[in-house]
């Protein structure tokens, strides 16, 4: 059995909440979590990233502030995390930094995706190895740069004796098919809370739905349904991945203007969650499965698993699937992207790669990553 070594993950994601660190112990195989934290973003913080995911215009000077300010957030709350797990940094083997996605553009005639979070400042302010900017290379390979995930949820979750498919509802949602008989499959699927976050925020000034207090409120709108459903890219094969680029607020405002009648706002809440749990829901059941000793399981991570709506109505809509969070299943469903770029991470140093080719469509795995040397 390989030396177990501590790796740090942070993760700050799509939906704009903050920030998730972890402290782990790796030897590739073998993952164990040893301490978490969570650092939720000051407000003028969010309001300029939110401004940069929106696309609205931004100077060298901003972006340039961004990127150091993240930095600056990311090494405190390593700083913080070793505090609280009574580690020296000296015993972390590095960090894997994801960054904050401020724009992904894989298709376009000149793809890339932007992680900002200065990594020379985190490797110089913690005296850790740091390894960020994990999609670029997938992305000089002709893939999508994303999900990344999937490898980590097969280390992790795969069963030989179930089939089992991992949804993170983050910001936005994707899956992992993890079947004993095939090749991992993996993909993004839609929205998961990124416009019910939105929508919430314009409506009742909250960041987000909490415990689906608005959605349970209204009433699912039919008409409207069917069109946020209708959105083309939805239906497109992977690989295929998405952020706030398409599904904006002005987006949904479209959809809403398009509407015979004006919609409720807490009728548009509900709506929005059936739209996050249909649109999951439809994408599992176009999954071909194998047949297998034990019945296939959905398991739930990210901040959708708290959402009791939309988990409601995943159970229902899939009737065969025993739907659950990953952390029935012995994953911290809070935890499970930074321990991913924490495994990441060790990948990386190993010299292994970190992406799927058939997931991400690159045309070879690669290790990923910049390296940052704190010395
Ligand atoms: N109690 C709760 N009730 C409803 N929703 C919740 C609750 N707790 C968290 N959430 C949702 O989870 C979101 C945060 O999820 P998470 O931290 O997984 O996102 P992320 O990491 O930014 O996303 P991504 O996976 O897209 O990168 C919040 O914005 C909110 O919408
Ligand atoms: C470009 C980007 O940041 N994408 C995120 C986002 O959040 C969820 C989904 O969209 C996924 O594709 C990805 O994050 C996870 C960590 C991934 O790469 O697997």
């Amino acid at each position: 059995m390989k030396e177990l070594k501590l790796y740090i993950g942070i993760m700050s994601g799509t939906s704009l909440d903050g920030i998730d660190a972890v402290l782990m112990a790796t030897n590739g195989t073998q993952v164990e979590l040893k301490e978490r934290c969570h650092h939720a973003f000051a407000t003028p913080l969010r309001h300029r990233l939110l401004a940069c995911a929106n696309g609205e215009p931004l100077s060298a000077k901003c972006w340039g502030e961004l990127d150091v300010a993240l930095g600056q957030a990311y090494a405190e709350l390593v700083r913080q995390l070793l505090h609280t797990a009574n580690t020296p940094a000296s015993e972390v083997a590095a960090i894997g930094c994801h960054g904050q996605t401020v724009w992904h553009q894989p298709d376009a005639p000149l793809p890339f995706s932007v992680q900002l979070g200065d990594g020379h400042r985190l490797a110089a302010h913690t005296n850790i190895v740091t390894i960020n900017d994990f999609r670029r290379k997938d992305l000089a390979l002709g893939g999508q740069g994303a999900p990344l995930v999937p490898a980590f949820h097969q280390q992790v979750l795969a069963d030989a004796q179930r089939v089992r498919v991992v949804v993170n509802i983050g910001g936005i949602a994707n899956l992992t098919l993890l079947d004993p008989q095939q090749a991992v499959l993996g993909f993004d699927v839609g929205p998961g809370n990124m416009l019910m976050d939105a929508w919430c925020q314009q409506q009742w000034g909250s960041p987000f739905d909490e415990d689906a207090a608005f959605g349970l409120q209204g009433q699912v709108n039919q008409a409207l349904l069917a069109s946020l459903l209708a959105e083309p890219w939805l239906a497109q094969a992977p690989p295929k991945s998405t952020g706030r680029e398409l599904f904006s607020m002005g987006w949904l405002v479209q959809h809403l203007s398009a509407q015979a009648q004006p919609v409720n706002a807490f009728d548009v809440q509900a709506t929005l969650a059936e739209f996050s749990a249909q649109a999951i829901a439809e994408q599992v059941q176009l999954l071909t499965i194998s047949q297998q000793p034990l019945s296939p399981q959905l398991l739930v991570c990210g901040g959708g698993a708290h959402n009791p709506l939309l988990m409601q109505r995943l159970s229902a809509l899939l009737p065969h699937w025993h739907v659950n969070t990953t952390s029935s299943v012995g994953v911290d469903a809070d935890a499970m992207e930074a321990l991913a770029f924490a495994w990441l991470a060790h990948q990386t140093l190993q010299g292994l790669p970190g992406n799927l080719p058939a997931v991400t469509g690159a045309s070879r795995p690669a290790i990923l990553g910049a390296i940052h040397l704190p010395g």
